[in-house]
C-alpha cells in the first residue's frame, strides 16, 4: 500500500487544486466518507458527536455532522474554537452546519465537564487535529485528548488520531486513542509505525477524489507498507522442472567456537527460504558441530585464530569459495575480534566479493562501525556492482550512524534512510515494524511479526532469509523486503500455534514454508 508524509500530502492537495479540484471538494467527499463509516458501526437512533478543530481536519469533521444529519441520525458538534475563529473551508462548512440547525456549541475546557458532556453518546468523531499538528500539545488540547481516551464509546479519528505525527508515529506526548481511523487519500506511515498504530485502531484509507496525477510525484521516493500480495508478486517462480541449481547457491560466512549456533540458524533459514543449496563456512575447529546441526546444509572448514575465530587467512578461502556460488551472507556469530575485523575489511576490499550481492549482519556491522568509512567504501562498490543489504538492530544502526540507540528509535524512519544513503546499501532496520530503506530513498514499512520475536537467533534467521533470496536472483531491494516480510509472517505462524513467549529462533525458520505459502495462496497463486 502506497503511503504519504504530510508534506507529500499537502502537495497532493495542491496539485489537485492545480487540476481544478480544489480543497472544498476533498473536504466534502472526505466528509462522506467519515460519515459513512460511523453510520456503518452505529445503529440509527445512536447519538454521534462531531468534535471539530478550527482547522481542516475539524471542516471534516462539520462536512461529516451535515452528512449524518441528511442520514437522520442525531449528531451534535462541538468547537474548539470560538465560531468567529473559523476561516476557509472549515468557516465555509461551519456556516451550512449552522443552516442545518444541527446543535453546536464551544467545547467545555474542563474535565467534569468534558467527561458529563462525552458520556450522552455513542461515538466521538475526533476532527481535532490532522496533519497540521506542529510540536507538542498546546492548551487545552492535552485535557480533549485525555477525556477523549477516557470515553467509553467508540472513537473514529478523522485522517489521524488527534495529536499524532503523520509521519513519524509519535505522540507529543499523548494522542487519542481511536478505534477507527479514516485516513483521506493516501495513508500516512505514522498509523503503521509504533507507537502510532497503537492509536489508529483499525485503519480505513478513504478516496477523497483526488485526481490519478495528483497522487503521482516522479520528485518523490516512494513509501510503502509491505503487503503479501506484493510480496508474492517478487518471489521467484519454482518450475517443475527445476532442480537445486535454479534456486541459487548462498555461501555463510559465519560462526566461531561457542557460537556456531547462529551460523546454523543463517543456513537452516536460507535452506528453508528456498535457496537450491548453502555452503557454510565456519571456522575449521566448529565445522563437524555445523555439519551435524544441520545435515542440509554444505559445510567448509576456514582457516582460523588460536581463539577459534576467522581471521585475515581465510580470505583467499572465501573468495576462493564465493567464486561458483550467487550471494553471500557474512557476519552472524563471527565474534568482534581484531583478526576477525581484519577479515571483514579484507573481504569488502577484494574486487571478487563485491561483485556478488550480500547481507551483512550482526558482528560483521559492528566491526565495521569501528571503520564506517570501509562501509562507506564497499556500499559504493558494492552499490555500483549487484549490491548489499545490512540488516542493523537499533544498536548496531547507532554504531554505524554514531549516535545513541535512543536516537535512532525516536527517528526510526530517518535512521534507516540516512544508513541506506550514507552506505550505498538497502538497510533494513530491525525492531518493532522493521523498515527497509534503499539508496534512491524509497523506503518500506513491514506489518508482521510480533514481541515473541525479541530473542536471540531471529536476526540470524532473517540474515539466512535475506541471502536466500538474493542468491534466488532477487534484487537487494526486493530480497531485502520479501524477507521481512516473510520473516515476520513466520514469527506470526509459529506464535499462533504455541504463543510468543518461548518462541525460538529454528521453529521460526522451519516456519518460512508455510509463511511463504501464506502469501502466495493470499495473492492466488500456487502455493
Ligand atoms: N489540505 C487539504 O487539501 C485537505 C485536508 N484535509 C484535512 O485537513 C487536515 C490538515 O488540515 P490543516 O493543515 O488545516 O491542519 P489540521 O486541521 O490538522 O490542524 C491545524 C490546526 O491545528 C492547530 N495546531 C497545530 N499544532 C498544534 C498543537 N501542537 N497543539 C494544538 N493545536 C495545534 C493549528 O493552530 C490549527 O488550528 C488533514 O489531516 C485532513 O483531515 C481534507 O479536508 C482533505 C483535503
Ligand atoms: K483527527
Amino acid at each position: 500500500m502506497r503511503l504519504a508524509t504530510a508534506a507529500m500530502v499537502r502537495e497532493a492537495d495542491g496539485r489537485a487544486e492545480a487540476l481544478g479540484v480544489p480543497t472544498r471538494i476533498l473536504m466534502e467527499n472526505a466528509g462522506a466518507r467519515v460519515a459513512d463509516l460511523v453510520q456503518r458501526i452505529t445503529r440509527p437512533g445512536d447519538p454521534v458527536l462531531v468534535f471539530c478543530g478550527r482547522g481542516n481536519n475539524g471542516g471534516d469533521g462539520l462536512v461529516a455532522a451535515r452528512h449524518l444529519r441528511d442520514a437522520g441520525r442525531r449528531v451534535r458538534v462541538w468547537l474548539a474554537a470560538a465560531e468567529d475563529a473559523y476561516t476557509g473551508d472549515a468557516a465555509a462548512n461551519l456556516d451550512l452546519v449552522r443552516r442545518w440547525g444541527i446543535d453546536l456549541k464551544l467545547a467545555p475546557r474542563e474535565a467534569l465537564a468534558l467527561d458529563h458532556g462525552l458520556a450522552g453518546h455513542r461515538v466521538v468523531v475526533d476532527a481535532l487535529l490532522g496533519t497540521g499538528v506542529t510540536g507538542p500539545l498546546r492548551d487545552p488540547y492535552p485535557l480533549w485528548v485525555a477525556a477523549l481516551n477516557r470515553f467509553e464509546g467508540t472513537v473514529v479519528s478523522v485522517d489521524l488520531p488527534s495529536g499524532l505525527d503523520a509521519d513519524t508515529g509519535q505522540a507529543h506526548p499523548e494522542a487519542v486513542r481511536a478505534h477507527w481511523t479514516v485516513t483521506l487519500g493516501l495513508a500516512k506511515p505514522g498509523l503503521f509505525l509504533l507507537p502510532g498504530a497503537e492509536y489508529a485502531g483499525r485503519v480505513e484509507v478513504a478516496s477523497i477524489g483526488l485526481p490519478p496525477e495528483a497522487l503521482e510525484d516522479p520528485a518523490q521516493a516512494p513509501i510503502e507498507l509491505l503487503e503479501g500480495r506484493d510480496v508474492a508478486a517478487l518471489l521467484p517462480a519454482r518450475p517443475a522442472d527445476s532442480h537445486k541449481g535454479t534456486y541459487g547457491h548462498l555461501l555463510v560466512v559465519a560462526g566461531s567456537q561457542g557460537m556456531s549456533g547462529a551460523a546454523v540458524l543463517v543456513a537452516r533459514a536460507a535452506l528453508r527460504s528456498g535457496a537450491g543449496l548453502v555452503t557454510l563456512a565456519v571456522p575449521a575447529s566448529v565445522q563437524a558441530q555445523a555439519a551435524a546441526s544441520l545435515p542440509e546444509a554444505l559445510t567448509h572448514g576456514l582457516p582460523e585464530t588460536s581463539e577459534g575465530t576467522l581471521g585475515v587467512e581465510a580470505a583467499r578461502e572465501v573468495v576462493r569459495l564465493l567464486g561458483p556460488r550467487d550471494a553471500l551472507a557474512l557476519g552472524p556469530g563471527i565474534g568482534a575480534g581484531r583478526e576477525t575485523a581484519a577479515l571483514v575489511f579484507e573481504l569488502l576490499s577484494r574486487e571478487e566479493i563485491v561483485v556478488k550481492p550480500c547481507v551483512l549482519d550482526a558482528d560483521a556491522l559492528t566491526l565495521l562501525a569501528r571503520e564506517p568509512r570501509r562501509l562507506d567504501e564497499a556500499g559504493r562498490a558494492l552499490g555500483a556492482a549487484l549490491g548489499m543489504v545490512i540488516t542493523p538492530h537499533p544498536g548496531e544502526m547507532a554504531r554505524l550512524l554514531g549516535c545513541t540507540a535512543g536516537d535512532v528509535q525516536a527517528d526510526r524512519p530517518g535512521k534507516v534512510r540516512e544508513a541506506a544513503t550514507r552506505f550505498g546499501a538497502v538497510a533494513v532496520l530491525k525492531g518493532a515494524r522493521t523498515l527497509v530503506a534503499d539508496p534512491a530513498g524509497r523506503w518500506a514499512i513491514n506489518p508482521t511479526g510480533n514481541a515473541g520475536m525479541a530473542t536471540g537467533g531471529m536476526g540470524d534467521v532473517l540474515t539466512g532469509a535475506v541471502g536466500a533470496l538474493l542468491a534466488q536472483g532477487l534484487a537487494p531491494w526486493d530480497a531485502a523486503r520479501a524477507a521481512v516480510y516473510l520473516h515476520g509472517l513466520a514469527g506470526d505462524l509459529a506464535a499462533a500455534e504455541r504463543g510468543a513467549a518461548g518462541l525460538l529462533a529454528s521453529e521460526v525458520a522451519d516456519h518460512l514454508p508455510a509463511a511463504r505459502r501464506r502469501v502466495l495462496e493470499e495473492a492466488g497463486q500456487d502455493g
